[in-house]
Order: C-alpha cells, then structure tokens, then sequence
C-alpha cells in the first residue's frame, strides 16, 4: 500500500474560526476528516506516514490524493525504487577504471570549485557537509552548484532575459550531464555524481518545470497549485540528496518514506520562504499564497499590495505558518533515519529555516516591510542543538518503520 499524503483542507469557518480541518489519504483508501486543534497538528503530519487508525476504504476505489501530491509521490516512488535497486545490486556494480590522470585532476578541481560556490552562497551549510565522507561531500557541492545555477536563470542578473527556450536548452544539457557528455567544469563535477550515485533525473526535470512556471504564473488558486510549485523549486531538493547522503545502516524506516520526509522538508523550507518574502515578492507584482485561502479571510490581491499587517492578514499568517510547521514536523521523522554523518547539516537547516516562522510572528506578522531573520546568537544556538540531535540523543525506535 502506498505511504500517505496529507491534504489540507482550510476551514471554511475562516477568520472567526483559524483551526484546520485534515483530510488525510492514503493512496486508493482515505482517512476521516478530522479537525485538529494547533498543538496536534504536528502528530498529525507524521502519523500520516505511519499509522493506518481510521483509514476507511473509498468505496469507488479511486485516489483521493490531490493531482499535484499523486503526481509528486510517484516521483518519490521512483527514486526510491532506485535507490532499494541499487543497494540490492552494489556487489555487481563494479565501474571500469578508464579515467586517466589527467581527467581525475580536472574532475577534482571541478569539485574543488563547487565547493567554493557552495562555501560562498551557503557557509553554514557547507560547514555541515565537511562532517560528510568525501565523496558524498563532493557530490552534495556540485548538486547544490547545479540548483543555485538552475535558480539563477530566473532570479540572477541576466533573470530578464530568461525565456522557456532558454529553459529547454538548460534542460538538454541537464540530459547531457546524465548521458555522461558535460557542456563545462561544474557539469563534470554533476555528471561524476550521478554515475556514482543512484539519483534519478525527474527532480533536475522538474526544478527546471518549477522556473518554466515561475516566467508564466504569478498567482496560485489553491494550495494544491501552491504545493506543486513548492515540489518544482524545493521539494526536488530533498530527493535528490537523499540518494546521495544516504540512509543509516541501522535504519528500519521505508525507502519511501524517508523520501517522503526530506520532500517535505522541501515544501516547509519553501513555504517559510514564501511567508517571510510576501512584500518583496508583492513589490515584484508576484503573490505565492493560496488566493483560495484569501478570500476565506477576506483578503484580496489589493490588500497584499497595500501591505496594510490587519486582525485579519494575522489571522491569515497564523493559519500559514501553522501548515508549514506542520511540513517541518513531518520531515524530522526523517532526519533521524539519515546516515549520520549527514544528520547535522539537515537539522541545521531544519531547525534554522523554522526559527524563521518564529521570527515573522516575533514582527507581528508583518512580513510587508519587515524581514524575519534569526540572529547570530539563534543560529549559534541552533547549531549546537542539531549537533545534539544528530549526535549525541541515542536513536530510539524508528518512527517509519517496517509496517
Ligand atoms: C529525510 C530528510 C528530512 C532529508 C533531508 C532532505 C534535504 C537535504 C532537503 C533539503 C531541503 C532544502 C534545503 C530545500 C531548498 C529549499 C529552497 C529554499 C529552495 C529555493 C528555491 C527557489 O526559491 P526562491 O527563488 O523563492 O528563493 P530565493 O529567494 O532564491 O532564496 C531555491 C533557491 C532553489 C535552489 C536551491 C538551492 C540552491 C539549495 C540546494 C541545496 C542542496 C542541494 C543541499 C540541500 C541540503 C541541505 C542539508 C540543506
Ligand atoms: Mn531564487
């Protein structure tokens, strides 16, 4: 049976009323709804993932995940069945040694440069990755070089140039890479990593479909449309550096839901994100909330423009904030099942991009003219707290395991 999916279901009662109502659904059975007061929220996200009480058969006997989380799961499917394929085969993956002297120098160097890029754009996470065995420290680099310059495309300097042809183009060389036949020195470094790690093509895809829907949308009817976006851009992350920084020996947890755990930590990233961005992105005629969710406050396009921080924008805020960290709960059941070399650098990140829904409610919602962010002292703070975690709390009886 497929793992679950967690659909939100925002209460109709709205503003009067902020709590939610779940509707949760696994594959072809789905779940009660529920309404669920804020401090159950997190159980909620996670037992999604490994508990069947209340599940009651959909008398059609069809899906009831929402389009877009179907659509993302068999992604998730996908990579993990190469993951488990992998593992099953790694005494007969012998890799024939024809690289000459002078291609492992250039290869090396290549990496030596995604680190530096890394080191520059993301310090406290490349600090993180030197805990990493070499190998999947390298590989981690020139995945991460490959989604900063993917970003860059729409974001960076030569952004208003970007068209969907130059996308297709960015696409074919990402086919490229994989086939082995790198256009330039970083590509080398992404070709490398993937031949030696089981990572699959369809999240490079869709990150670029992410930046394809970013030059032709700028509004989201609903959180099924918001949560396909957040897969594109950030959700893909996660899948594609699982393969690479494994999953522990000790684990018992699933393939799948490992993976559904770090694509959910994807989303939660990407939904802080969008929260702690509304004005800039307002200032840039851009609005990444559900307009859906809106109206059920009262909200409209023109008050997010006007950037006016009513009862009625926090009480919206509120209910946002709430589903990202219900996203974040889901993912730590997965962090724990990681190898554990690579625990720290993911619950670094995990705990510090939350503190930034902290800091928004700190500003009082007003994420108009005020940016959240977390101080030197937090951030120092939190990075001894995931080191904790990641090392010295004796790991307990795996959430995700076996069924
Ligand atoms: C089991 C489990 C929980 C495993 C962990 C899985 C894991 C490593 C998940 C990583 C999640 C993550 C860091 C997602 C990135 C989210 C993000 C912020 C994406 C941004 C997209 C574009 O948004 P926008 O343009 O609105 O944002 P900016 O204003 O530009 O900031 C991105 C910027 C896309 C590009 C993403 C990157 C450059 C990050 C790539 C990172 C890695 C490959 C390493 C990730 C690993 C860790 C530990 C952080
Ligand atoms: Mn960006």
């Amino acid at each position: 049976m497929p793992a679950a999916a967690l659909v939100w279901v925002p209460n109709a009662a709205g503003p009067t009323q902020p709590e939610f109502k779940y509707l949760e659904v696994r594959g072809t059975f789905w779940v009660k709804q529920k309404k669920l007061k804020c401090r159950s929220a997190n159980a909620m996200a996670t037992s999604h993932i490994h508990t069947d009480t209340s599940i009651v058969m959909n008398p059609s006997q069809k899906p009831m995940l929402s389009s877009s989380e179907q659509r993302v799961y068999d992604v998730v499917l996908k990579q993990a069945a190469m993951v488990k394929e992998k593992k099953e085969n790694v005494s007969l993956d012998v890799k024939p040694e024809i690289a000459s002297p002078s291609t492992i120098d250039l290869l090396n160097e290549a990496y030596q440069r995604c680190g530096e890029v890394c080191a520059e754009y993301a310090k406290t996470f490349y600090l993180g990755t030197l805990l990493m065995t070499p190998e999947r420290r390298k590989a981690i680099w020139a995945i991460y070089v490959w989604c900063r310059r993917t970003d860059e495309l729409v974001d960076g300097p030569n952004a208003t140039h970007i068209t969907p042809a130059a996308l297709d183009r960015w696409e074919r060389r990402l086919e490229e890479v994989f086939d082995s036949r790198p256009y330039d020195m970083l590509d080398a470094a992404l070709s490398d990593t993937v031949s030696n790690f089981p990572v699959d093509i369809q999240p490079f895809r869709d990150m670029i479909e992410g930046m394809r829907m970013d030059l032709r949308k700028s509004r989201y009817m609903n959180f099924d449309e918001l949560y396909l976006y957040c897969y594109y851009v950030a959700g893909t992350v996660g899948l594609m550096s699982v393969p690479v920084m494994g999953i522990s020996p000790d684990s018992n947890a699933r393939t799948e839901n490992v993976y559904s755990a770090a694509l959910a930590l994807g989303i939660a990233n990407q939904l802080t994100n969008i929260l702690r961005d509304v004005g800039e992105d307002a200032r840039r005629g851009r609005i990444y909330l559900p307009q859906d969710e809106l109206a059920q406050f009262g909200l409209s396009d023109e008050d997010v423009f006007a950037g006016q921080v009513t009862d009625r924008w926090r009480a919206f805020m509120k209910d946002q904030i709430k589903r990202a960290r219900v996203f974040f709960g889901a993912a730590e059941e997965g962090v724990t099942e990681l190898d554990k070399a690579s625990r720290w650098p993911v619950w670094a990140s995990l705990i510090l991009y939350r503190q930034i829904l902290d800091a928004i409610e700190a500003n009082d919602y007003n994420n108009f003219s005020k940016r959240a962010y977390v101080g030197k002292v937090k951030k120092f703070l939190s990075l001894s707290t995931a080191y904790t975690r990641a090392y010295l709390h004796p790991k307990n009886i795996s959430n995700l395991a076996r069924a």
